[in-house]
């Protein structure tokens, strides 16, 4: 089965002659946008009628290896935007103030008391805006609030961090001028502003073409309900396009003028056409309800806080040359690309904000390369012993890309200063940095400085032989060379994290306990054993009485042993409600716990009368299935919306809804975790698969907008007996 988010890091390599003919079947794209294809694959698309221009190479080649003069600020005078760099780099390398790292102990310490904030301009109460900006925790939005709030605003961010992270606005969290909203823009937002940076979109082809229904309601609802705010409350409103509107383009270089060619219906055109009609809304707004608006076309752009596992070109080919993994060319590498360091877009921004000029802007550097010249330089810069291969293309993939930004130019009086090279040095840096740096998560992917480069599988298999081996000495290494559980726990894929907790449980030891005062292990096993239990239930029942010995056995760790009993009565056909209830060392806590336990494992062995029963109680521990149980609605709606334990509630209130005949609740919730979560998606069908009927599970499992592993839900059918849903399986994808 394919894994929803199998990662660029563990795409295959390919064959070890460095430029293997790239296969003609069509392509998979890479990373998480890596979605199973159903038979409702739209028809492959006809090949664009490119223009016969004769094979124009790409513009003279430039060299990374001489930077002509490094650019020491940026900003104007006249927008009141000039700062030097080294003010902005401490916002991106380095410490962050009131946060310190014990290597040692593998603990960060935060000390608000002790936090220090970057000096901000003071701004005269007419001169200092409010200043809206969606997905400002992103990789470009967070450039822009360091700008924006050095300058003086006073800035709001919202985000509800799909692609964007915390961590990149950390050093401004609990400064006066600076507000972080946690939101999605497909839902309204209601602020008084005096101008709204609207960003927030995932970008990165991968991350796009994850979920691609949501991205296109993030593009089309995030931005209706953006210019309906910037209406009501006069704000200026600025939308951040996308070269992508120009699609595979048929001129060269694009100028704003260029309609596109954009296959409607191909794996970008969510990004693309979601885009497009963010353009239209846009100007439709202007046209209708005179918001005063601004579009600027973002073209290929890069820098620190790009998520090095995004997946895009330029963080691939850097962490890929840092761990001396081959560099991942996607077809031949003859496409050309035009890279922007991230510094000059943020000016681009601000100045086409202010400036008076309301058509589309392109932003981005000229400065065109061929993916092939721009991976040779990567490697050359960072690793010659790195190689380059070539890997099949991906599709609609568009073949040439560069800006024509005399608009920029003349209008907002605009253009790129910072060379291709000194960006990548400084995205180096960053990529490079210690674990107290702003950016400290992205250190945890630094496996280059290891000497020998670990990918998460040698991490996983690693992690379990130490524990067979009760070795505790690598043990005790395992966390100081950053390959902790949790590392794993946040950065596999799913079935990583199962072998890994796998691994534990079975060959859990003394070392295990040892390791206790570093790690709060068990706590990781109650948080995951449903998702264990979902994919191994046998093997997880059996280790049942293993971790209740090991849990007893410590003081600290005692009260969990609990859960894990009443799960072994559960499984042993035992379940005395009123001993949960009444049981004289259970806190509300525990009890909660417990019968969540009781509950999980009861549906995974399809004990009806047990989940029957806990419904019956309406336990505040079970706020949703309860609810689901007495049918209160309102109590369901509020509880979707907030609880992060929302997906462990929906498995359990799908299951509810089921067995109350409630078929229509119980495809909605699916539904709803599709377009939050869809990595959730395959697991809430496996719960529905016990109790659903035949007719229910045909309709979720034929939804085309949906997609899953056929093989786990095969799994989960054979497990429950369900050879009637195995049928439906097969018949969707024979040889199963
Ligand atoms: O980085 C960006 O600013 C842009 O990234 C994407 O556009 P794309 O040009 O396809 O970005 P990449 O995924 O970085 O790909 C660039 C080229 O490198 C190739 N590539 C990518 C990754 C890789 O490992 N190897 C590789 O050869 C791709 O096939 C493509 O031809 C988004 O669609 C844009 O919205 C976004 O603005």
């Amino acid at each position: 089965g394919m894994q929803p988010d199998a990662r660029v890091i563990a795409a295959p390599v390919a064959a070890a002659d460095p430029k293997p003919a790239p296969p003609p079947q069509p392509v998979q794209p890479p990373g998480p946008g890596s979605r199973p294809q159903g038979n409702d694959q739209p028809p492959p698309r006809q090949p664009p009628s490119q223009p016969q221009q004769p094979q124009q190479p790409a513009s003279p080649p430039k060299t990374l290896s001489k930077s002509p003069e490094d650019v020491a600020a940026v900003g104007l005078p006249e927008f009141g935007t000039r700062l030097p760099l080294s003010e902005l780099r401490r916002l991106y390398i380095g410490p962050v103030s009131g946060k310190k790292l014990d290597e040692a102990g593998d603990m960060v310490t935060y000390d608000p008391s002790r936090k220090t904030y970057p000096a901000v301009r003071r701004l005269g109460m007419h001169e200092q805006k409010r200043i809206l900006v969606t997905g400002g925790a992103g990789f470009v939005g967070s450039h822009l609030v360091d700008r924006l709030m050095k300058m003086g605003h006073l800035v709001t961010v919202v985000d509800n961090f799909f692609t964007g992270n915390k961590r990149n606005i950390e050093h401004w969290l609990g400064h006066p001028n600076f507000e972080l909203v946690r939101h999605d823009v497909v839902d309204p937002f209601m602020m008084e502003v005096d101008q709204i940076y609207h960003l927030a979109c995932p970008a990165s082809p991968p991350h796009y073409q994850y979920n691609p229904i949501k991205t296109v309601k993030t593009s089309v609802m995030g931005t209706i309900n953006m210019l309906g705010l910037a209406k009501r409350v006069k704000a200026r409103f600025l939308l951040t396009s996308t070269s992508e509107v120009y699609g595979d383009p048929e001129v060269h270089p694009q100028s704003e003028d260029y309609w596109g060619h954009v296959n409607p219906i191909g794996p970008r055109a969510c990004y693309d056409e979601g885009k497009r009609v963010a353009e239209t809304l846009t100007y439709s707004y202007a046209q209708q309800d005179k918001v005063d608006v601004r579009v600027v076309r973002i073209f290929n752009t890069f820098g620190p806080r790009m998520n090095p596992e995004d997946g895009r070109v330029v963080s691939n080919f850097i962490m890929q040359a840092l761990k001396g993994e081959n560099l991942t060319i996607y077809g031949d590498g003859t496409q050309t690309r035009s890279f922007q360091y991230v510094h000059d877009l943020v000016d681009g921004l601000i100045q086409t904000m202010n400036s008076n000029y309301s058509q589309p802007v392109n932003l981005g550097n000229p400065d065109e390369y061929t993916i092939g010249q721009f991976a040779t330089l990567i490697r050359d810069l960072i690793n010659k012993n790195a190689r380059i291969v070539n890997l099949p293309a991906t599709k609609d993939d568009p073949q040439k890309r560069r800006p024509d930004i005399t608009r920029a130019r003349t209008h907002v009086k605009w253009e790129p200063r910072f060379s291709v090279h000194q960006g990548i040095q400084e995205t180096i840096e960053y990529f490079n940095q210690g674990d107290e740096a702003p950016a400290g998560h992205l250190a945890r992917f630094r496996f280059g400085r290891l000497p020998q480069p670990l990918s998460p599988d040698d991490v996983s298999r690693l992690w379990i032989e130490v524990f067979i081996a009760n070795d505790l000495a690598t043990a005790r290494e395992l966390p100081r060379m950053r390959l902790t559980v949790e590392t794993l726990f946040i950065h596999t894929e799913p079935m990583h994290r199962l072998v890994q907790t796998f691994g534990l449980i079975k060959y859990s030891s003394p070392t295990l306990l040892s390791l206790q005062e570093e790690r709060h292990t068990p706590a990781y096993f109650l948080n995951h054993f449903d998702e264990l239990i979902a994919r191994f239930p046998d093997i997880a029942i059996a280790s049942i009485p293993f971790l209740i010995d090991k849990l007893k056995a410590d003081a600290r760790w005692r009260h969990l042993s609990r859960t894990f009993e009443v799960m072994a009565d559960v499984a042993a056909g035992r379940f005395d409600l009123l001993n949960i209830e009444t049981h004289a060392r259970v806190s509300c806590l525990d009890k909660e716990a417990s019968l969540r336990a009781a509950f999980i494992v009861a549906t995974q062995l399809g004990r009806k009368d047990v989940v029957e029963r806990i419904l019956l109680t309406n336990a505040t521990g079970l706020p949703l299935t309860g609810a689901i149980a007495a049918g209160n609605n309102t109590i369901l709606q509020l509880h979707l919306n907030n609880t992060s334990a929302r997906f462990v509630c929906s498995r359990g209130a799908i299951v509810a809804a089921l067995l109350r005949g409630d078929e229509d609740l119980a495809e909605r919730l699916i539904l709803r975790e599709a377009h939050a979560n869809s990595n959730h998606l395959t697991e809430l069908v496996c719960a529905a698969v016990p109790t659903g009927t035949i007719e229910f599970l045909s309709r979720v499992l034929n939804t085309e907008l949906l997609s899953w592993s056929d093989d786990l839900i095969g799994d989960s059918a054979a497990e429950s007996g369900r050879t009637d849903v195995l049928e439906l399986i097969r018949a969707r994808r024979p040889g199963i």
